[in-house]
């Protein structure tokens, strides 16, 4: 099978690509290289164009007649949204018009988006299951709640098949080191964190301490790469079986503050992690950690590299390798 992979050349969608190609489909990447890397795209072409573009997404439709559509490109920094939310609006929801604008045209009706966590924002009710009310606190996340009511939409009335699975936070790297997280700037944690483990990011800044959790520090439930990328896999076998669409969490259930992030840091590194308190930044909920049930009943999904040592040695041997590639190649 042809797999259309939109943002196939970021941290998820390159994983993604890697376990399609693992049980014998093809990924086709369409992505404009505005942040991902032409390297991490190894198990497929890529073809350089905007989601925004009609005219390249018929060429990419027409070339390669794909049975289904994964959907990652986004803008997708919480705090770079709440600075220039138009272009949020314009390549999150814009994108996803655009994208089944040529679905449409071209006889293609399976769909797996890129949801997030960020979708339910402050919500204090636990667990978070997906029937919780929707506030998000940011433009990040009401954009990707706009795209979902939108697939809710086009579903009830043209008989797409969609699943947007609302990831909880994506983390750590390929086992083998082949790919892993490089976002250009590098905004999430653990990345940040080995980095001033290893004395390459001088003083990390800790964004709040002083939120109502246990240690005042934001909780989230990580969920590693490899594992997010099965629950794409199971997504799309399930939307060859059913119609209509389906929302639902990718998580593990488990919620880690800052603070034991860096203390596994420091464990599997063996360096201390130089970290400052600092304000809070803008839009980060306290704590978001998912219900797996649907999931788990859904998708017949169960992470299994999911604890955070796994999570951080991945990263960790990922990082060290490119570390490495970079100083040699200066
Ligand atoms: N990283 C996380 O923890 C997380 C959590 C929840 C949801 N998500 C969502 O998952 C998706 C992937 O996240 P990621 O961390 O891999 O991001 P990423 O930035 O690494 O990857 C996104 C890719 O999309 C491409 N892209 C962006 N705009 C495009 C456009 N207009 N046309 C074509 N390509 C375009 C970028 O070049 C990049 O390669 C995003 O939609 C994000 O919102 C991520
Ligand atoms: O240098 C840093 C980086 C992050 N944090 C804190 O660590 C936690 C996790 O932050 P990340 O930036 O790693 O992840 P987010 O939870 O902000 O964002 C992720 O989950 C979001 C949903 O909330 C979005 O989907 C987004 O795309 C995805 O990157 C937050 O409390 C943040 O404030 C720090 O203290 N210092």
């Amino acid at each position: 099978m042809n797999i259309l992979v939109i943002g196939g050349a970021g941290f998820i969608g390159s994983h993604v690509c890697k376990a399609i190609a693992a049980r014998g489909d093809l990924p086709i990447v369409f992505d404009n290289l505005s942040r991902g890397n032409a390297h991490a795209v190894q198990w497929g072409p890529l073809f350089k164009g905007d989601v925004r573009d009609a005219a390249a997404l018929d060429l990419v439709f027409g070339d390669y007649t794909p049975v289904a559509v994964m959907h990652f490109a986004a803008n997708t920094e919480v705090e770079e949204g709440e600075q220039a939310p138009l272009a949020f609006w314009d390549n999150n929801v814009g994108g996803v018009i655009a994208l089944l604008q040529a679905m449409r045209r071209a006889g293609c009706d399976r769909l797996v988006f890129s949801s997030t966590c960020a979708t339910y924002g402050m919500i204090e009710q636990f667990p978070l299951t997906e029937d919780r009310l929707q506030l998000p606190v940011n433009v990040y996340g009401r954009t990707k709640l706009a795209v979902e009511h939108m697939l809710a939409d086009v579903s009830r009335t043209e008989g797409l098949r969609y699943a947007a699975l609302r990831y909880f936070n994506a983390a750590g790297a390929s086992p083998d080191g082949e790919i892993g997280e490089e976002h250009k700037p590098e905004t999430h944690l653990i990345p940040n964190a080995l980095k001033a483990a290893a004395g390459l990011g001088g003083t990390m800044k800790v964004f709040g301490g002083d939120y109502d959790t246990p240690d005042g520090t934001c909780i989230r439930d990580y969920i590693h790469v490899m594992d997010l990328a099965a629950a794409h896999l199971a997504a799309l076998d399930r939307l060859g079986r059913y119609k209509g669409g389906v929302a639902c969490n990718v998580g593990t259930g488990q919620g880690h503050s800052v603070r034991d992030v860096l203390e596994a840091v420091e464990a599997v590194t063996g360096r201390p992690v130089p970290y400052e308190l600092h304000d809070r930044r803008p839009g980060d909920p306290p704590r978001l950690v998912a219900d797996v049930t649907l999931s788990r009943d859904l998708l017949g999904f169960q992470p299994v590299s999911s604890d955070l040592e796994t999570i951080v040695r991945t990263a960790w041997n990922f990082h060290q390798a490119r570390w490495q590639a970079t100083v040699v190649s200066d």
